[in-house]
């Protein structure tokens, strides 16, 4: 493997569409068009960033603060003439235009189903803003009881994975359900069902192991060489990061995350610059900046698109012919695997954003209570 020279692709984060190109008015603006509406015409390239190990992804000197206000978006508006809150981005133009490129999977539904006549399904779902809603504290980011039971049939039905940032244990104590299969640090830690596959035996680093309730299953964790590397690095942030009110440093066991949801706007180039200092003694360790977070990772080739290709063959649904993987996420990471369904798998990706967002998803959902009508959707589907 090699440790050294690895970077993958950084998306940046929102990329508004030009407004006043079209010039229409948002009431004009089908939110939810049919996929054969769309035009690329209408739309921006948006170049993509490299990461850099060690180094926040940018080539100039304040690219990480534009990285972190751009996960920064504006706060609703209250539209006045209804006297409720509506959220802006529901009568954004912009995004209006963007879900022509990726519409929504709920009414897209029939179109997505289509494909999968004569396949088996499988659901790979993330979890933080995709099963949860954003919250300030991670500690609190709870899946609400029904969508849970949505995860849960859906999981009667279809071979489901979840595949977190998270550590594995933590993903596994929000979550709660025992059948599913859990990937977590972004694919850095799979625990996987045990087949006689060959595959899966020829990894390095899989090994035998029983899960909670004493089953086997077959663990594989990639990055197990950088554990006490990752350990060392995430006393190092909390030690570094201990004087900044609001940041906190999550352990997610193969990667760390430094919050900065709450630290105030002017002291974000504080946590940056402290960051980049203690990454600076890791060239083996990678930075990206998520949601308001900045992951700390090995550089190793291995990312929530190579653990859904390991999950596939684990699952023995790696036949891309008779299998339709369908993944629903929120964040950047989650690209990774949007690219190899849509590249190699014949899969689709779904984007759960209220905002416009370069992604390699296929299809949209707003918010993750619309991933829920969609999963008990696909029940229903499959139930008729
Ligand atoms: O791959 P994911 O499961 O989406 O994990 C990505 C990060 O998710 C969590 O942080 C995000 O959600 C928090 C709770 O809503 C929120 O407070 C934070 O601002 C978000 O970035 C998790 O805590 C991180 O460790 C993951 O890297």
């Amino acid at each position: 493997m090699d440790l050294k020279n690895h970077s993958s692709p950084v998306l940046t984060d929102s990329v508004p569409v030009n407004k006043s190109r079209l010039g229409l008015s948002s009431l004009l603006l089908p939110c939810s068009p049919p996929a054969s509406a769309y035009s690329s015409a209408m739309y921006l390239a948006i170049p993509r960033r490299k990461a850099i190990p060690g180094k926040l992804d940018d080539t100039h000197d304040n690219a990480w603060l534009d990285a972190m206000i751009s996960s920064s978006p504006p706060p609703k508006k209250l539209n006045k003439d209804i006297s409720s809150e509506i959220p802006q981005d529901e009568i954004d133009p912009a995004y209006c235009i963007w879900m022509l490129k990726f519409p929504s999977a709920l009414t897209s539904f029939d179109q997505i189903t289509s494909n999968a006549k004569g396949k088996q399904l499988a659901l790979f779902l993330d979890y933080d803003g995709t099963l949860s809603p954003i919250v300030d504290n991670p500690e609190l980011a709870f899946m609400s009881p029904v969508m849970r039971a949505a995860v849960r049939d859906v999981a009667r039905y279809f071979p489901t994975a979840i595949i977190s940032g998270r550590s594995r244990d933590k993903v596994y104590e929000f979550v709660g359900l025992t059948e599913l299969f859990y990937a977590g640090s972004h694919g850095m830690d799979i625990m996987g069902p045990v087949r006689d596959s060959s595959f899966v035996n020829n990894h390095q680093n899989c090994i035998r192991s029983t899960d909670k309730q004493g089953k086997e299953v077959n663990l594989f964790q990639p990055a197990s060489e950088f554990l006490p590397m990752i350990e060392e690095v995430f006393r190092s942030l909390v030690e570094i990061t201990k004087g900044i009110n609001g940041a906190t440093v999550e352990n997610n066991k193969f990667c760390v995350s430094v919050h900065y949801r709450l630290v105030d706007k002017k002291s974000w180039p504080v946590v940056a610059r402290h960051v980049e200092n203690i990454l600076k003694n890791y060239p083996r360790l990678k930075l990206t900046n998520g949601r308001k977070v900045f992951e700390v990772r090995p550089v190793i080739d291995w990312n929530k698109g190579k653990a859904v290709e390991f999950l596939l063959e684990s699952l023995a649904l790696g036949n891309s012919d008779d299998v339709l993987p369908i993944y629903v996420g929120d964040d950047r990471t989650d690209e990774d695997a949007f690219k190899v369904l849509k590249e190699s798998k014949g899969g689709i990706g779904i984007l759960v954003s209220s905002k416009p967002k370069d992604t390699n998803a296929l299809y949209s959902l707003r918010d993750p209570s619309e991933v829920m009508v969609f999963l008990k959707s696909l029940v229903k589907w499959r139930r008729n």
